[in-house]
């Protein structure tokens, strides 16, 4: 049996993992702490899962794996900073491990993935995602690593930027720049998670849709990160690693 703990437990996504962990064979529920609760409750645990807030998901991290249990992080919110950041940690507590990913929906990450293949064959692509209001981050963390796998296929073939005759612009009006894709982000009451990566070429443009029905959709991805995490060395960043594409 695995011990897992789930920080976030009374969130949107920590709810949905609190049952998948409690219904897996294979886990037990040894702590579900959620904002004020003692982090103590989670000393029990090998892995602890995070769907928290990206202004806490830090502290989190620093407090699991200088304990030696193994993170699977949702919580989005990480540049490249953070994530050196947590390899530093990692490295000075060897042994322990970390699973950080911006998505855990499997058609998500394939969604990311048939982006990334498809976008050596054209001139133009921008990134548009679609989500509910609460959320507090943006563009969101799918959205960003999209746009950087999207941008190293470019760099590897040789593209260019994107062509914009843009000179003229209200401030946002053509998105934020992610390694230079742009990145527009929506808002919208009655939305969970979409998005769309559009690519542009000769006389054709190809969209790759994704559209999140619901927040059970993330557990499968969550729960094989937390059977893989105590195998996998050091930072692990999405879950394409585990995936076998
Ligand atoms: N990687 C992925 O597949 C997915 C990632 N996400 C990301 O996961 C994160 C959470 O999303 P979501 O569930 O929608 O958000 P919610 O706001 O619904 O849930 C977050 C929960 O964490 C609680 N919380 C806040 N601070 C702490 C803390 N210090 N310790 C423990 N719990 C705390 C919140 O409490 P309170 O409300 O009282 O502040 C809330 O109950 C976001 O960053 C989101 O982008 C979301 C979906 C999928
Ligand atoms: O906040 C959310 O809801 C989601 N966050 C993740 C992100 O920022 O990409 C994953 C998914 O889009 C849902």
């Amino acid at each position: 049996m695995i011990r897992v703990g789930v920080l976030g437990a009374r969130g949107r996504v920590g709810v949905e993992v609190c049952k998948a962990v409690h219904a897996a064979a294979d886990m037990e529920l040894v702590g579900a702490v959620d904002k004020d609760d003692p982090l103590e409750l989670l000393a029990p645990a090998e892995v602890v899962v995070d769907f928290t807030h990206p202004d806490v998901v830090m502290g989190n991290l620093e407090w699991c794996i200088s304990r030696g249990i193994h993170p699977v992080v949702g919580t989005t919110g990480f540049d490249g900073d953070r994530l050196e950041r947590v390899r530093e940690m990692l490295a000075a507590n060897p042994g322990t491990n970390a699973l950080i990913a911006p998505n855990f929906g499997i058609a998500a990450v394939l969604m990311m993935h048939f982006a990334q293949q498809a976008a050596k064959y054209f001139e133009s692509v921008e990134i548009v995602e679609l989500h509910h209001p609460g959320k507090a981050d943006a563009p969101s963390g799918t959205a960003r690593r999209t746009a950087e796998l999207v941008a190293e296929a470019r760099r590897k073939a040789g593209l260019g930027p994107s062509p914009d005759a843009t000179t003229q612009e209200i401030d946002g009006a053509r998105g934020a720049d992610v390694d230079g894709v742009h990145v527009h982000a929506v808002r919208l009451a009655a939305l969970i998670a979409h998005q769309e990566v559009i690519l542009g070429g000769e006389g054709e443009v190809l969209t790759i849709r994704h559209d999140t029905m619901n927040r059970s959709s993330f557990t499968p991805g969550v729960l094989l990160g937390v059977r893989r995490v105590r195998s996998l060395p050091g930072l692990t960043v999405g879950l394409d690693a585990l995936l076998d594409l």
